[in-house]
């Protein structure tokens, strides 16, 4: 364990079939060189997308359980925490709980959280969840990657042009997050998704071409993208959101021709959409650049 290999654990949702949450994380983040300890904080047949939704949450007792195997067999020293899906508040204080444990072990360890909540206007996990993150979990995040419905939800303030998303980012930062990533915006319009991310030093922007069609699992990639990519070049924020960017379009854009292929019209079923991960594990490994970002505005934070 005195390797230098990255550690990471990551407490996510698990689905029997398709991929979202620690199925969407870990290959990619292996693929990469991490180590990855995953916890399931619920194991569903597949994810909540589909019609018909079967399996288990796992209980705060049970969670309790399998950190204390960790800590009592010595196995408990990590690089990295990603947190992502979660539908209790419990569970989320129990999170909070488990960072302060981790840091005690390693004070350098990076959290990196993804407030999993909703997407386009809508929660899909209960309401009661949302000041769990903003007061407790948000305050002990190194790096933050919500989406713009999140980012919203989380600050109280609504984003309809670059000036509003740049005083959510600064709201975000204000609350002690050093690394601050909002995955996709709607300010490109019709034709454009926007990120943005931000250090406090630098903010950055990069746009990628809307495919037409709403994905699952998305977001989970992009926050283990991230942080792999986010070590591997020493924190450079600009290179680590262009290779994140460029991997999720490879995979995004291979993954909607073959669902296209399949069904040439109408509205695509969630099985035709799982991503396309294995079939893209080289460019994971050595992913192209093919977008760029763009330095938007200097020094968030005094
Ligand atoms: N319809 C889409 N068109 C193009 N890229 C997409 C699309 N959906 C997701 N992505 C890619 O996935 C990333 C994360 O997506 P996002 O929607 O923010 O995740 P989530 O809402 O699931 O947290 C985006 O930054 C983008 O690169
Ligand atoms: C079980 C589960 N886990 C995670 C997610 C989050 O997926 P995304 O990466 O698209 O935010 C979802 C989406 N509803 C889900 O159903």
């Amino acid at each position: 364990m005195c390797d230098s290999t990255p550690r990471i654990l990551s407490i996510q949702s698990h689905v029997v079939h398709g991929y979202v949450g620690n199925k969407s994380a870990t290959f990619p983040l292996q693929v990469l060189g991490f180590e990855v300890d995953s916890i399931n904080t619920v194991q569903f047949s597949t994810h909540t997308a589909y019609k018909h939704i079967k399996g288990n949450v796992l209980k705060n007792e049970e969670l309790d359980e399998l950190i204390d195997g960790l800590t009592l067999n010595d196995v408990d020293h990590y690089t990295h925490f990603l947190t992502g899906y979660s539908r209790s508040p419990d569970s989320l204080t129990k999170i909070a709980e488990i960072i302060k444990k981790l840091r005690s072990k390693n004070p350098n360890l990076i959290y990196v959280c993804d407030p999993v909540m909703g997407d386009n206007g809508k929660m899909y996990v209960p309401d009661e969840i949302m000041p769990v993150y903003r007061d407790v979990v948000v305050p002990l995040a190194d790096v933050l990657t919500p989406n713009q419905f999140e980012a919203e939800v989380l600050t109280g303030l609504k984003m309809t042009n670059f000036d509003d998303a740049l005083t959510i980012i600064k709201a975000l930062h204000d609350k002690g997050v050093k690394t601050v990533v909002i995955s996709s915006t709607d300010l490109g319009g019709e034709k454009l998704m926007i990120g943005l991310a931000s250090n406090g030093v630098s903010c950055y922007k990069i746009q990628v071409p809307l495919v037409d069609t709403n994905f699952t699992g998305t977001g989970d990639l992009f926050a283990a993208l991230f942080l792999a990519w986010f070590h591997k070049t020493g924190s450079n924020l600009k290179l680590t959101m262009e290779k994140t960017m460029s991997t999720l379009q490879n995979i995004v854009q291979d993954t909607y021709q073959k669902a296209r292929a399949i069904q040439p019209q109408n509205k695509i079923p969630p099985k035709l959409k799982e991503l396309r991960l294995v079939q893209n594990k080289d460019f994971i490994e050595n992913p192209m650049i093919t977008i760029t970002a763009e330095e938007i505005r200097k020094k968030m934070v005094d």
